[in-house]
């Protein structure tokens, strides 16, 4: 498959200025594009950071002047929902605080996990506060902030496209138990297309929520694919809303490339947030 006869793409050449959208990259979308390919391509087209790698790439990414712009700790799926993962998901943290703090990295990704039998929805968003105010005073000290990502249950269709059984799968929710932990580096995660899908009305929710918005994610709508005219949002209004604004954190493309070639998607995608 390739861009619609409507689509802009740009050159080959192209190169994102970033002046005023710090853009970065979800590599695991670009899979299976080898990283000795995919990170300096990147770099040449304007990317400032990228995330979702292995800790043993971030030398080859900074010997391209690319930076760090998320780190993972636990998953989605076993997360503080459930108190059987807490230690586990406190090491993880830790440990992706203190990778953050080397590479300079702003941001530590957390997941509620997926809801439980047993656990209703109190004692599920209990576990959740809990165990984040007990590790959000390790994050202040290092100043890293926790970014909880909110993810929706409804699409079904690809393991990738949606997550059925995620117990944060409201965004309200997810920001309630954000202002329950109560901390200046404890934010959501703003993914557009998963927004949409649960919650829409974006660019409202956007502004909303915009003090607790620590990191922002990307990708059209139905499909997880390009942010282009076969999808539901006006990405044009979206970029605008966020660059009017004053976040001042990445907007990361995570869509799953259709388009043969991958790498005019990611120019597409970053020239179109290039505002
Ligand atoms: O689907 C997503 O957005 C995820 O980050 C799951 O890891």
């Amino acid at each position: 498959a390739g861009p619609s006869t409507e689509t802009k793409v740009p050159a080959e050449d192209f190169k994102a200025t970033g002046r005023n959208i710090k853009q970065s990259v979800m590599a695991w979308c670009f899979n299976p594009m080898p990283m000795e390919t995919f990170i300096p391509a990147c770099a040449k087209m304007g990317l400032q950071a990228m995330e979702g790698l292995d800790v043993n790439w971030y030398p080859l990414m900074k010997e391209h002047g690319l930076k760090v712009s998320l780190c993972s700790g636990h998953g989605f799926k076993d997360g503080p929902v459930n108190p059987d993962n807490h230690a586990m998901c406190t090491e993880k943290l830790k440990g992706a605080i203190d990778t953050a703090v080397k590479w300079n990295c702003p941001s530590v990704i957390t997941f509620t996990g997926m809801s439980e039998k047993g656990i209703g929805f109190e004692q599920g968003t209990k576990n959740c506060v809990d165990f984040w105010k007990s590790v959000i005073p390790y994050a202040e000290e290092n100043n890293v902030q926790l970014v909880l990502e909110h993810l929706n249950s409804r699409d079904d269709s690809h393991p990738m496209k949606g997550h059925p059984g995620y117990f944060g799968d409201d965004v309200d929710h997810c920001l309630d138990m954000i202002k329950q932990v109560d901390s200046p580096k404890m934010k959501l995660l703003f993914d557009f297309y998963h927004v949409q899908v649960m919650n829409g009305d974006v660019i409202r929710r956007f502004r909303q929520s915009l003090p607790y918005i620590g990191h922002i994610h990307t990708a059209g709508n139905p499909g997880r694919g390009e942010l282009d005219e076969t999808q539901e949002m006006n990405y044009t209004a979206i970029i605008k809303a966020v660059a009017e604004s004053d976040y001042d954190g990445y907007v990361v493309q995570e869509y799953i490339p259709t388009w043969d070639d991958k790498l005019a998607s990611l120019r597409h995608g970053v020239a179109l947030c290039d505002v």
